[in-house]
């Protein structure tokens, strides 16, 4: 199903986890900061409208979404996290620059949940033009921030 046909926002409290005794990750791009911003806002509103304590959230930026993986690494090495949120902007330039970039979070991020116990949520845009980043990170499609929010506490709560 493509994201126009689902809202990212959209998520139902009664099928969800209480977060009240998580702790969460949320490593956050500084390219298209505009856009990183809109996620992570969505993704703070969700997780605190599911019980999450804003003492229990940590945030680190890094430079660009190649550096994400590094990022959540780090911090899954060095603080008691249940869960880290990945948040980064990738849009289409003029160049293949962008399906190295891409290509290469996407799989760091999937090593990390491979290779260690604490969820990594791939809350990365991709996007061919700025509207398309606009409308999944609190346009018309809702925010990719908030459905990254739902599923690391779910993964959190796993077992
Ligand atoms: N063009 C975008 C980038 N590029 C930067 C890389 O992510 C990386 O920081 C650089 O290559 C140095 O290692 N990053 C994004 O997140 N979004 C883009 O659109
Ligand atoms: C995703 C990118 O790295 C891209 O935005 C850079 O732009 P360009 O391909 O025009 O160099």
């Amino acid at each position: 199903m493509a994201t126009a046909n689902k809202n990212l926002s959209a998520y139902d409290k009664t099928t969800i986890p209480n977060a009240k005794d998580l702790r969460f990750g949320i490593v956050v791009s500084e390219w298209n900061e505009a856009i990183t911003e809109g996620l992570y806002e969505g993704a703070m509103e969700a997780l605190l409208d599911c019980g999450a304590k804003e003492e229990n959230i940590i945030r680190w930026n890094v430079p660009g979404s190649f550096e994400l993986p590094f990022g959540a690494k780090k911090m899954i090495e060095t603080k008691p996290v249940d869960a880290v949120i990945a948040i980064g902007s990738v849009i289409q330039g003029e160049t293949k620059h962008f399906d190295f970039v891409c290509s290469a979070t996407a799989q760091g991020i999937m090593d990390l949940n491979v290779r260690t116990k604490v969820p990594v949520i791939f809350c990365v845009l991709t996007d061919n033009n700025m509207q398309q980043a606009i409308d999944r990170s609190g346009g018309k499609h809702g925010n990719k921030g908030a459905e990254a929010a739902i599923a690391a506490i779910k993964m959190a709560s796993l077992g």
